[in-house]
C-alpha cells in the first residue's frame, strides 16, 4: 500500500505528516522507526497522524510518534504545523482551529503574516501529574535531582509532555549530549523525560538545546521552550514575554503565570511531498 505525506518543519524539528482523514494509515512503532531513520527512511524526529475529531468541540484529533517510535501526548512544533498542514491540505478554511491531542483540546491561530499562534494550555506542576518522583510540590517547582554523583537543580513541569529544565551558563558548552539521556532515563521520571538547557541573557531572552525524548537533541522543540519559560518564571527570572533562541530558529513564548494558557508563536514549513511503500 503506498501512503502520501508531507514533509514538514518547524525551525529544524522536522515531520512526517500523514492526512489519515482521507486515507487509512495503519501506523505501528516499527514503522514509525523506519520512516523517522535518515538514512532507511524518510527522515525525521517526530511522525504526526491527522485523523478525524475524537474530542467534542474540536475539528480533528492528531496524534505524535517519537523516532524511536513512542507515542507521545504533545508536540509544540508540530501543533503549527498540524496547523499548516490542514490549511495547505485543504482539509479546513478556518484560521482558528480548535485540535484535540492525547494531552486533552489546544487551539491554534494562523496569523495573516504566515507564524502561527497557539494556545498551548496551562502547565502543570503536580508531580504525580507530570509524572516526576517528588514528596511534594516546591514552592518554584524545582527539584534536586541526583545523576552519577552530582546534585543538579531541575525545573519539573508538564506541558501535556513531561519537562526537566537546568539553567546553564553557556548553553554551547553545556552537557547535552551526556547529561540530557541520563535525565530522559532518570528513575524518577516514569515516562522518561524531555529536557531543556536555557541559558538566560535578561528578562526577556533566552536560548535553549533540547534533548527530546525519544528523539535526541532537535533544533527546536515548542513544548521545550515553553516549559523553559513557565520554569524561568516561575524561578523569578523571567518576564511574561520571553523570546526563545534555539539552534534552529525563535519562538515567542508568552505566561501570566500559574493557572493561564501559555502563548506560543513561531513558523511552519512544508518541504516535500512524497509517497512511501507500506
Ligand atoms: N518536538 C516537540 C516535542 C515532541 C515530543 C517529545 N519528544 C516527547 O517525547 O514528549 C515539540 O516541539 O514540542
Amino acid at each position: 500500500m503506498r501512503l502520501r505525506f508531507t514533509k514538514m518543519q518547524g525551525l529544524g524539528n522536522d515531520f512526517v505528516v500523514f492526512d489519515a482523514v482521507r486515507q487509512r494509515v495503519d501506523l505501528d512503532a516499527g514503522f514509525a522507526r523506519r520512516l523517522a531513520d535518515r538514512r532507511f527512511g524518510v527522515g525525521c524526529d517526530q511522525i504526526l497522524l491527522v485523523e478525524p475529531p475524537r474530542l467534542p468541540e474540536t475539528d480533528f484529533h492528531y496524534r505524535i510518534f517519537n523516532a524511536d517510535g513512542s507515542e507521545v501526548e504533545q508536540c509544540g512544533n508540530g501543533a503549527r504545523c498540524f496547523a499548516r498542514f490542514v490549511r495547505d491540505q485543504g482539509l479546513t478554511d478556518k484560521d482558528e482551529i480548535p485540535v484535540g491531542t492525547a494531552a486533552g483540546a489546544i487551539r491554534l491561530y494562523l496569523e495573516p503574516d504566515g507564524q502561527v499562534r497557539v494556545d498551548m494550555g496551562a502547565p502543570e506542576f503536580t508531580p504525580a501529574r507530570i509524572p516526576f518522583t517528588a514528596e511534594t510540590e516546591t514552592p518554584d517547582a524545582t527539584y534536586p535531582l541526583e545523576v552519577e554523583g552530582r546534585t543538579l537543580t531541575i525545573g519539573a513541569l508538564s506541558m501535556g509532555n513531561p519537562h526537566a529544565v537546568l539553567i546553564v551558563d553557556d548553553v554551547d558548552s553545556a552537557q547535552v549530549a551526556t547529561l540530557g539521556p541520563l535525565i530522559e532515563h532518570h528513575p524518577d521520571f516514569p515516562r522518561r523525560v524531555n529536557v531543556g538547557f536555557m541559558q538566560i541573557l535578561g528578562p526577556n531572552a533566552i536560548r535553549l538545546r533540547v534533548h527530546e525524548r525519544g528523539s535526541g537533541e532537535t533544533l527546536a522543540c515548542g513544548t521545550g521552550a515553553c516549559a523553559a519559560v513557565v520554569s524561568g518564571r516561575r524561578r523569578g527570572r523571567l518576564d511574561e514575554r520571553v523570546r526563545v533562541a534555539l539552534p534552529g530558529g525563535e519562538l515567542v513564548i508568552e505566561w501570566r503565570g500559574p493557572g493561564h494558557p501559555v502563548w506560543m508563536t513561531g513558523p511552519a514549513v512544508n518541504v516535500f511531498e512524497g509517497e512511501i511503500e507500506r
